[in-house]
């Protein structure tokens, strides 16, 4: 490997379905060792994303480079290990059977009882796969991903399935692994868990990276407060979206959020044009929100 060579480059990287276009002209960069989460809503195109650059569906259009090679090279010479969301683990045998059986599979595996200590394993090694629970076999398939001792992991969806305690046991282990060179792209739906878990987050909607960047920058890209009010039937909802300062208006059960670029402006113009509005509260702006005033602007743009 060249030592400037990314451990990740898409230029220009499109995939449709028929009519569907799920991945819209993305260029990204990853360096060695970075940790990068990739953040969006439902069909926002990251596991079509990931399967590019694992090299399991082609691009329509430009290029993915592992390493500087090809995704099926990187991955044939076990530079690269994944965890995939619909990754059916192979019945009819053991926990400890198919960790032996992948683990011959590879020219410089990582040893078998460090990957069964590091996915915590240890507890359940004699039962068959058919009968594990949602997080036992998410931890199989992490122990999976490592066995090749891989320099990038690819993670889609990671902790599902996994409880609180176990989600934060995951990622200490990550950081561990991590702890040298190796370069993590993880998609995640747990935007507290992208802002604690990665150095950078890269948030995708309809096909398009919209942001990318530090937790912090996401936010700032947000910098605005939330304002919420009653949803009253006297409401006019079109107005209030107008409203300067308004960049987003969703119903929350029997209340209105306005997420706001400006909420000093929009509040002086709530109060003006819509005198109905009524149990006003004025929050700041969390991850969550920024997220989703990010992912918003693009679908309406
Ligand atoms: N094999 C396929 N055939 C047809 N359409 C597909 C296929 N795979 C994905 N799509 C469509 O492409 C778009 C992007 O899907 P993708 O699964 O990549 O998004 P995602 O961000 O991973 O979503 P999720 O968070 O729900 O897993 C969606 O509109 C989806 O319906």
């Amino acid at each position: 490997m060249n030592a400037s060579e990314p451990a990740l480059a898409l230029t220009g990287v499109r995939k449709s379905y028929g009519p569907v276009t799920a991945v819209r002209g993305v260029d990204l960069r990853i360096e060695p060792g970075e940790i990068v989460a990739l953040l969006g809503p439902n069909g926002a195109g990251k596991s079509t994303l990931n399967e590019m650059i694992l090299g399991l569906i082609r691009p329509d259009a430009g290029r993915v480079r592992v390493f500087g090679s090809d995704p099926l090279t990187a991955v044939r010479d076990g530079r690269v290990g994944a965890m995939l969301q619909a990754g059916a683990l192979l019945s009819d045998c053991t926990v400890r059977e198919l960790l032996g059986l992948m683990h011959g599979l590879y020219a410089h595996p990582l040893p078998l009882d460090e990957v069964i200590e590091r996915a915590e394993l240890a507890g359940f090694l004699k039962t068959r796969t058919e009968r594990l629970s949602g997080g036992q076999a998410q931890r199989v398939r992490y122990a999976l991903a490592l066995l090749p001792d891989p320099e990038l992991m690819i993670l889609d969806e990671p902790t599902v399935a996994m409880d609180v305690e176990l989600r934060r046991r995951f990622w200490t282990s990550m950081r561990d692994v991590t702890a040298g060179d190796r370069t993590v792209l993880f998609a995640t739906h747990y935007l507290e868990e992208a802002d604690q878990a990665a150095d950078r987050i890269v948030v995708l909607a309809a096909g398009s990276v919209v942001a990318d960047g530090s937790g912090d920058m996401i936010k700032s890209r947000v910098s605005g407060k939330i304002i919420g009010l009653a949803a009253d039937p006297a409401l006019d909802l079109e107005l209030i979206s107008a409203l300067p300062g308004v960049v987003r208006v969703a119903r929350v059960g029997a209340r209105l959020e306005l997420t706001c670029d400006d909420s000093d402006r929009a509040l002086r113009a709530l109060l003006e044009r819509q005198p109905a509005a009524r149990e006003i509260e004025v929050t700041a702006a969390s991850l969550e929100d920024a997220f989703l005033a990010l992912t918003t602007e693009e679908r309406v743009a």
